[in-house]
């Protein structure tokens, strides 16, 4: 029961639908109870040989009257109840998805993206089956029960109705233990089937890698494996499943048998009439489904008390990014990066250590090293992924972290290694952070990213559906798309990170020209693996194992001949000879 005092806030807010859910149950047991009465009745008037058109009228009149009432009330209690319980559902889903959407990296590096699913369904899932068919099995069995055995006791015989409701209760027990391990194996043979799933979805995704890495045989096998997992935990959910309906059905027979043998004997000795019997048996019949229902209710109970307590843990944790309610302010300005130093949360050293640089508004920086060397991570910073670092990053002499985190994530434009395209059409995955952004300015932040002649070659041009369920399109250009997406916001800073790998030289110079020349006031970082990306930076950072280990404009550390001279005089030897096999086929 402590679920529904937890819940005591939901229950505050709809105790009105709930009220008339329960009032219209109490409804519908109360108008139960007339039939088995009115079929006794009419038992009796056969056996006295009294039945005529004007003692029959009556007790069809009372049954009509019943029948008509119990479908009305029941269409109240399913609306109260179940509408209630969707409420409840809905009001969780909102809160675990808004929560989702307000925490950080830590969150998700900790918790995996699988299970963050199957808290905000099959726990919500049974939350909302405790708000909706817990709480009608507990008001069943508690007023269908008890005005039943009441109406046994009292109309027909107290002792015989003690030797029919005891072996019931055995009903009750049954129902929560064999119940609960049913259900307990059915989740298992749910979870198999997930896993299966996601087996079958990776596999399928890295068929390719598969076949070429010769790992085909192994991953068949892994699959079997899984596949008799499954198979073996169906037949054991069945197995108990099976176990289920005999024990009811013995129970339930076991009571009827002592009902008609003690009933049978008090109809013989005259203690009994007929027809009270017959209205005694029709009763019991009735009593079934509540008692069952009871056991179901406890087992229901448990299984929402652990997930409602795993999504209120959930709930509860905090962002690990500072959100005191900040600045809200847009960052523009020069951007002042003085970072002592960056571990991650789960590495045993610091990841970035002595990282300063000045950007002043309108510029570039590059950000170059080899890889892992921590580019991206201060990309990662840049975006507030992750606000414990040593040290502070400013823009326009303001700690970022000092910004309200909603005004300052949307004046940020970032273009990440790894784009995603939402399942839908290329216009509206462009003009995603505004759906209302008009088809011109779509149109030009595609020529600014190089991608409008591709676009016009799709098949439906700017309305072709991209993504999962579309075409899918080259690296290359979904990166542009990306570069678009974040142009058309026009960002007072533009991250791109190895944005423009996939793309070909020519074209990232076309990128990098209409950058330089839209975005004079604008700051613009530049991740990159190729260095001619930033050529024209006003200074790059060569990073090395977290540390800058060379700085300047191109010139600079060309002269200084270092690894950023060594690199660049690869790439554009590497780029050459390319140029060359395809000059000369
Ligand atoms: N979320 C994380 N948790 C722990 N360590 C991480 C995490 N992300 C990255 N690292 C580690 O931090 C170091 C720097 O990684 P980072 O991604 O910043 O390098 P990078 O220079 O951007 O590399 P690349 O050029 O391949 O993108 C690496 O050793 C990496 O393994």
């Amino acid at each position: 029961m402590r679920l529904f005092f937890r819940l005591k806030w939901f229950i505050r807010l709809e105790w009105r639908s709930y009220l008339l859910g329960i009032l219209a149950l109490l409804g519908v047991a109360m108008l139960g109870l007339i039939p088995p009465i009115m079929i006794g009745r009419f038992a009796n008037l056969i056996s006295e040989r009294a039945l005529s058109g004007a003692t029959l009228g009556p007790i069809i009149v009372w049954i009509a009257i019943a029948t008509v009432g119990q479908y009305l009330l029941r269409f109240g209690w399913s609306y109260f109840i179940w509408g209630t319980s969707a409420r409840l559902e809905r009001l969780m889903r909102l809160r675990l998805l808004n929560h989702y959407l307000e925490m950080d990296k830590p969150f998700f590096q900790k918790h995996r993206t699988g299970d963050l699913l199957a808290h905000a369904t099959n726990d919500i899932n049974q939350l909302q089956r405790v708000a909706g068919n817990g709480v009608l099995q507990l008001f069943d069995a508690l007023i269908t029960g008890v005005s039943v055995v009441a109406a046994m006791a009292v109309v027909v015989n107290p002792l015989l109705t003690i030797m029919a409701v005891v072996p019931l209760l055995g009903i009750t027990l049954v129902a929560q233990l064999l119940g609960g391990s049913i259900s307990a194996a059915f989740s298992a043979v749910q979870d198999m089937f997930s896993q299966l799933n996601n087996k079958t979805q990776e596999s399928l995704m890295g068929i390719k890698v598969l076949k070429t890495v010769g790992e085909a045989a192994e991953d068949t096998a892994d699959f079997q494996t899984k596949i008799n997992d499954s198979i073996r935990a169906t037949r054991h959910a069945e197995r108990l499943d099976s176990l289920f309906n005999p024990a009811i059905t013995i129970l339930t027979g076991i009571s009827f048998v002592g009902t008609i043998i003690y009933g049978g004997y008090l109809v013989q000795t005259g203690a009994l009439s007929i027809g009270s019997l017959i209205t005694f048996v029709t009763y019991l019949s009735a009593l079934v489904w509540p008692f069952l229902g009871l056991g179901f209710f406890f087992n229901n109970l448990q299984r929402g008390n652990a997930a409602y307590e795993r999504i209120t843990t959930l709930l509860a944790e905090q962002p690990a990014t500072l959100d005191k309610k900040g600045l809200k302010q847009v960052p523009r300005g020069d951007l002042q990066i003085d970072l002592t130093t960056f571990q991650y949360p789960d590495a045993t050293e610091a990841t970035l250590q002595n990282v300063h640089a000045t950007v002043q508004a309108g510029n570039t920086l590059g950000l170059v090293g080899p890889v892992g060397s921590g580019k991206s991570t201060l990309i990662q910073l840049l975006l507030r992924e992750f606000d414990q670092y040593a040290g502070s990053i400013k823009i326009n002499q303001i700690d970022i972290r000092d910004y309200d985190k909603d005004t300052y994530l949307p004046a940020i434009g970032y273009v990440p290694q790894d784009n995603f395209l939402f399942s839908t059409s290329v216009l509206e995955n462009i003009r995603f952070a505004d759906p209302n952004i008009s088809l011109e300015r779509v149109q030009e932040a595609a020529r600014w990213a190089a991608l409008h002649d591709d676009i016009m070659n799709l098949p439906d041009g700017y309305d072709t559906q991209v993504g999962e369920q579309g075409i899918s399109l080259s690296g290359g250009q979904r990166q542009r798309l990306a570069i678009a997406r974040a142009l058309i916001i026009n960002p007072d800073i533009l991250i791109l990170d190895d944005a423009l790998s996939a793309v070909d030289a020519k074209t990232e110079q076309q990128i990098l020209t209409m950058l330089h020349n839209q975005r004079q006031d604008k700051t613009t970082i530049i991740a990159t693996h190729r260095l001619s990306a930033v050529v024209q930076a006003a200074e790059t950072l060569v990073f090395e194992h977290g540390r800058v280990e060379a700085r300047g404009t191109h010139s600079d550390l060309i002269q200084e001949d270092g690894w950023y001279a060594r690199m660049f005089a690869a790439q554009q030897l590497s780029e050459k000879l390319d140029q060359e096999v395809t000059t000369h086929g």
